[in-house]
């Protein structure tokens, strides 16, 4: 189980590079961000998150976490509808705002065998991708918040992590 990085890490706030080819370092690296991911728990997982700083993302929105995908280099090509869905990320724990995006994409990438794809994504698993995307651009979900609203989550993550300290 790798660590997770948490806000402020400047980290999370730079534009990943490109990933040139699939090889075995990043085949690795995938199933460290799954297990990760499981593990937290959670439903997606970008490689910022764990210190890394390349185009990679961990996505399995499924109930029985049966349906791993991972996207080098994923690219949004499409995108129509609009959902608000309430997220949270792994980065800053127990914060949690409503967020508009797009609800219905076409995601294009290459997969860990190393061929390109595209698919379609909808409903929570467009949300999700969307989320592991902004990571990689090195965007959180709380930007997507009126100026109030993120002062507001950002200081009440804040508290939260100083009571953390408090209780060690
Ligand atoms: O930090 C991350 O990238 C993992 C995010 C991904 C995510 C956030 C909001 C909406 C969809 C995906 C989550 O923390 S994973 C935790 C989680 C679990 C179930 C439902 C929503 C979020
Ligand atoms: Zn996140």
């Amino acid at each position: 189980k790798l660590d997770i990085v948490l806000y402020p890490d400047s980290g999370l706030r730079e534009v990943c590079k490109p990933i040139a080819e699939m090889n075995d370092r990043i085949d690795r690296l995938i199933d460290d961000m799954f297990y990760t991911m499981y593990d937290a728990p959670g439903i997606g997982l970008a490689a910022p998150q764990i210190a890394v700083q390349e185009r990679l993302i961990v996505v399995d929105v499924s109930e029985k976490k049966n349906e791993p995908l991972a996207l080098l280099n994923p690219e949004i090509i499409r995108s129509a509808g609009k959902i608000t869905w309430e997220e949270g990320c792994l980065s800053l724990p127990g914060i949690y705002a409503n967020v508009n995006r797009p609800s219905d994409i076409i995601v294009r990438g290459m997969n860990r065998d190393g061929k390109m794809i595209e698919l379609e994504a909808n409903d929570l698993l467009a949300v999700c991708i969307q989320h592991e995307i902004d990571h990689l651009n090195g965007k959180l979900f709380v930007d997507h918040l009126s100026g109030l609203k993120r002062m507001r989550a950002l200081q009440k993550f804040k508290k939260l992590q100083e009571e953390g300290d408090l209780d060690e």
